[in-house]
């Protein structure tokens, strides 16, 4: 559906896209995420049409897209700068494309009707977009860029001005409406919890390249670097040399996954791959540092004597005292060995 070969767009010196090569497939729905600045919207506009590339390109089912016009490339485009017209209806609004394209006007406002029913707003054709509250604004916004069919939808912060709960509730509702329509879509978003819900694909971005593409799952579970561990949360990291299934660290013997990289590393344990065990069996000592309550789980952050903390997730009732002394136990399937960076 979309390919992206070596699309590169400088700004000056800098890169903010580096030949970037990217495939969506049809009915694919991928997010992009990554820190402000690293790229992530420069994609999307040179995907528009709406910045130029300086190298590379860009092709929507097949076809090479250099000098056709953002309205001729079949988009649909849901960014943060394309606001409702304020002195249109929610019909008109959800029309504007229909009526661009010369649909006429029982086709318009069967298409209307249908897709103000899709989105959760059935029969407000007629209400006063500023009338509307911030999760309906979007839903008219998402109609609006629906309604000519498009064969791409593109998603910029699609949630981005709502509070969490409605974003997380809406986030569900997207995907399930995707999943229906069979909708490609194209997303960009710095909330990783948005992309992770809603794509069956996420591709994460640093200065202007890809750090790593993959399934949601499996980018969580095995980040490819420690860039990526980092952007997604994770604070276990430390240097490690790896020698089999064993990595000798600071925090002591981490056992790690067979078939890991090996000699010097840097590895990632995830908190919940920290058990505890008494003081006199661990190798090295620790102490609790803090406990931070999160429903049924506990965040303990524990301190060696020598070296960075580490976090551990346990369940509410093995939570020890703060104060205390305690052992380490780490499960190797939690513990990943990580890639470099690259330059
Ligand atoms: N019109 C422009 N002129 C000069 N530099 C630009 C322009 N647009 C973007 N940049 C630079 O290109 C880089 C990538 O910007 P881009 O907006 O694509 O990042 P982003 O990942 O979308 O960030 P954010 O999450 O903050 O929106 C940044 O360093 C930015 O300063």
């Amino acid at each position: 559906m979309l390919r992206l070969d070596g699309a590169t767009v400088r700004f000056g010196e800098r890169a903010a896209l580096d030949a970037v090569d990217l495939e969506v497939a049809d009915h694919e729905i991928v997010c992009v995420l990554g820190p402000s600045g690293s790229g992530k919207s420069t994609l999307l506009r040179a995907v528009a049409g709406l910045q130029p590339l300086d190298r590379g390109r860009v092709l929507l089912g097949g076809a090479d897209q250099s000098g056709v016009p953002t309205h001729r490339r079949g988009l649909g485009l849901m960014f943060q700068d394309h606001q409702l017209f304020p002195q249109r209806d929610v019909g008109g609004n959800v029309a504007f494309g229909l009526r661009m394209r010369g649909d006429g006007k029982a086709e318009r406002a069967e298409r209307v009707r249908e897709l103000l029913e899709l989105v959760g707003l059935p029969g407000a054709e007629r209400r006063s977009v500023a009338a509307l509250s911030g999760g309906e604004q979007q839903r008219v916004a998402l109609a609006r860029a629906l309604a000519p069919r498009p064969r791409l939808l593109m998603l910029d912060e699609p949630l981005g001005q709502l509070d969490r709960g409605l974003r997380e509730r809406l986030v569900v509702e997207l995907r399930q409406l995707f999943g229906r329509l069979g909708t490609t879509v194209l997303a960009v978003t710095h909330d990783q919890g948005e992309a992770f819900a809603l794509a069956d694909r996420v591709v994460v971005m640093r200065d202007g390249r890809i750090a790593q593409s993959g399934a949601p799952v499996d980018v969580w579970s095995r980040p490819a670097t420690e860039f990526v561990a980092r952007f997604l949360g994770f604070d276990n990291v430390v240097a490690a040399r790896v020698s089999g299934t064993v990595a000798d660290t600071v925090w002591g013997e981490v056992p790690v996954p067979e078939g890991s990289p090996q000699g010097e590393r840097r590895l990632l344990v995830r908190p919940g791959g920290v058990g505890l065990v008494p003081a006199e069996e661990g190798r090295v000592c620790w102490t609790v540092e803090s406990r931070t309550f999160r429903g049924s789980r506990v965040a303990v952050r524990l301190r060696p004597a020598d070296g960075p903390p580490l976090e551990a997730e346990l369940p509410l009732r093995e939570v020890p005292e703060e104060g205390a002394g305690v052992g380490v136990a780490f499960r190797a399937e939690d513990v990943v060995v990580l890639g470099d960076d690259g330059p």
